[in-house]
């Protein structure tokens, strides 16, 4: 997961791949739900982990559930409808399928609860359930504010013999809600109307789905008033079928297609593949796919997985505005919205009132972050309108809002590929984690830039600069990959020495350098399978990595080693030759120095505490001979690029410089 302040996305040319989704939200909150409430074990395949998720499985805890959880497997031991735990304080994050489903169910067992959320959770209506719980005896008070969370719910006298009216035109959770909590009190038949015009649809027919999968059959009227009545017969008990698996989420799988209808195929590939939700799918969101091919996309879709390729050009590509009525699919019509900008004409979605409460007020949201890319917006009560910039030189970048909404954040990723090669800088890119935290990975695993798109921080300088600890603080503060390049020359002697080839054979360490079967992760660094981070970060490491180094023919055989770190979405290179020989069109070229004396008392305090005893002057006798030698040698001496900036770090703390670099940075870019 991206968790930086923000993540620049750098100009996206091509696409291909295959990306496998994970777990529905929907299915897996409704299935930790009801697997909670039915008797015995239920085991959950892949299952979603999320934000969600995990304050469905939180609360579903501390009701005295038992969860056991390996993978993306959970086995959750069912309360068969009793609850152990009738008093606690729950908090439901930002989940409306945790939020509301719970409310129900609670309030109908009886106990002494309340449930919160984040902020905006307390801005999402609830009024709707709670006046249809209270129907029924359910004795709930508002915390806060009238019809919204935070809620304190206390046992109540129920009275099942009427019929219960719900509101559907706000959100269709509710009557999901009521669905899945009155099986158990079903000791008569009980019957849901709807009042009004029930919304997002296709999610009631998830719900009904897998109340089947438990046990209960809802009956419903035939023809127009299929949706007007609901009624959950007498009797009804939940049963556990025992193992169940959750589909990949089909609104997530919403990116992939619109990327699969936008992006030119990357070399070799000509689609993307999604992995996990396909035509058998029981997710409303699905049908996004339609709308996806109304705009041009090709997709092929078998039970479960998708194709998708960009039609040909004046066959799908450009693609084709649209005028659509998205009521059916809430969540990916999002998506639609940011396809618009790729599109030859004005597109309108219509009938989402519904964004106006959901993570943000989204029809506001989109509206004011589209018209930042250059587009022209036309926000309704109930629709957008949106016209793509007209000309590439109209198109415009901008730090994106996310305003803590997932969708924002993942739609906007799909700007990338605007026609001006413009980056896109999307503020709170973790936000992704309510429902896809590794969306950014995923993506870029199937995303290309044109390599000179892709930005280099290079941090060059003498050794014991702290160079290595600021390149590392910088990437991580910028979600960039990280590259040791003294790390390589390291490995590669202490790999020479292992194979018993001598440090001035050239062609010998070269001929390993190549081959080299590094890899870092974190801090650490992996020769194979062997960890040899300690190894190679000794000083005889030291002095061996700057022989080998002085070789031409294994600097050469280095480099394509370095260059292919450079990957989406950036790279932060430390090093002697970052910014002159490896990387000399990095945009940004940092020469770090501090005072022989600095870089020596610091190289002390380390050895001290690793146990080595030595003086500082001895210190600072080697580094000095150290920088004449690096400074001298033929090949690649250590020298500041003509275009970098010193940075004198010798009264700087390493936050402090990273300050300076991400200054500098914000300097080169065009937000
Ligand atoms: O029941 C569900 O799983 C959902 C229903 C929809 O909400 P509304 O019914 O409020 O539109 C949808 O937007 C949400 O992401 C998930
Ligand atoms: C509206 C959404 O979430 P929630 O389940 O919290 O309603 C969503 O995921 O887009």
């Amino acid at each position: 997961m991206f968790d930086t302040e923000f993540l620049d996305i750098p100009p996206l040319a091509r696409a291909g791949g295959t990306v496998r989704l994970p777990g529905s939200k929907s299915i897996s909150n409704r299935v930790l739900l009801l697997a909670a409430l039915s008797e015995g074990e239920t085991t959950v395949h892949d299952l979603l982990a999320s934000d969600d998720t995990a304050v469905m499985l939180t609360a579903l805890k501390r009701l005295g559930c038992s969860v056991r959880q390996d993978g993306d497997t959970a086995v959750i031991g069912g309360l068969g409808g009793r609850l152990v735990q009738r008093k606690a304080t729950l908090f439901m994050g930002n989940a409306g399928t945790a939020m509301r489903p719970l409310t129900a169910a609670l309030a109908l067992l009886g106990g002494e609860f309340e449930l919160s959320g984040v902020p905006r959770m307390h801005e999402r209506p609830i009024g709707d359930l709670v006046d249809a719980l209270r129907q029924l005896g359910c004795a709930i008070d508002y915390i806060g504010n009238e019809g919204f969370p935070p809620l304190r719910l206390r046992p109540g006298q129920l009275k099942l013999d009427a019929p219960i009216q719900v509101r559907g035109d706000v959100s269709s959770q509710f009557l999901t809600a009521l669905l899945m909590a009155l099986p158990l009190v079903a000791s008569r038949d009980i019957q849901i109307d709807v009042v009004g015009e029930l919304i997002s649809r296709p999610y009631i027919e998830i719900t009904l789905n897998l109340l089947k999968r438990f046990g209960i059959h809802v009956q419903r009227p035939a023809g127009a008033d299929s949706w007007q009545r609901f009624t959950i017969p007498a009797g009804s008990r939940y049963q556990s079928p025992g193992e169940i698996h959750v589909e990949g989420d089909a609104s997530s799988a919403s990116y992939f297609i619109a990327l699969g209808a936008i992006a030119e195929s990357a070399a070799g590939q000509n689609s993307i593949e999604i992995l996990g939700v396909g035509a058998d799918s029981i997710q409303g969101d699905i049908r996004f796919v339609e709308a996806a091919r109304l705009m041009g996309a090709q997709i092929d879709s078998s039970p479960n997985s998708l194709r998708i390729s960009r039609g040909k050009p004046g066959q799908g590509w450009p693609l084709k505005a649209i005028d659509l009525d998205c009521n059916h699919i809430p969540d990916a019509a999002m998506t639609l919205a940011v396809m618009a900008l790729y599109a030859d004409g004005t597109t309108t979605l219509r009938n989402i009132a519904s964004w106006r409460v959901k993570e943000t007020d989204r029809i506001a949201a989109m509206a004011c972050e589209l018209q930042k890319l250059g587009a022209t917006v036309e926000e309704g009560a109930d629709y957008l309108k949106i016209t793509p910039p007209a000309q590439r030189a109209d198109w415009k970048t901008a730090p994106i809002h996310t305003y803590d909404d997932h969708r924002v954040a993942m739609c906007f990723s799909l700007a990338a590929f605007n026609p001006a090669q413009l980056p896109v800088r999307l503020l709170d890119p973790k936000c992704v984690a309510k429902t896809f935290p590794d969306y950014f990975e995923a993506l870029f695993a199937v995303t290309e830039a044109d390599t000179a798109c892709i930005p280099v921080i290079c941090v060059d300088g003498p050794t014991a600069s702290g160079k290595g600890s600021l390149a590392a603080l910088t990437a991580q503060r910028l979600g960039y990959h990280f590259l040791d390049s003294g790390a390589l020359y390291r490995v590669s002697a202490f790999a020479a020495t292992r194979a018993g080839v001598s440090l001035d054979d050239a062609a010998g360490v070269a001929r390993i350098a190549r081959a080299l079967p590094v890899q870092f992760e974190g801090d650490r660094v992996f020769l194979a399978d062997e960890d040899v981070s300690e190894a190679i970060r000794t000083e005889a490491g030291g002095m061996a990595a700057s022989k080998v180094s002085a070789h031409p023919e294994v600097r050469a055989a280095l480099l394509a080693l370095q260059h292919g770190f450079r990957q989406l979405p950036g790279l932060v290179a430390d090093g002697r030759d970052m910014g002159t020989i490896v990387f000399p069109d990095a945009p940004l070229k940092i020469y770090l120095t501090a005072s022989a004396r600095h870089r020596a008392e610091r190289r002390h305090k380390q050895l001290i505490s690793k146990g080595n005893s030595t003086t500082i002057v001895r210190i600072q006798q080697d580094l000095e001979a150290r920088d004449a030698r690096d400074m001298s040698r033929p090949v690649a001496p250590l020298k500041p690029a003509d275009d970098a900036r010193l940075l004198d770090n010798s009264d700087l703390s390493i936050e402090e410089s990273a300050d300076q670099v991400i200054g500098w940075w914000q300097g080169t870019r065009p937000f």
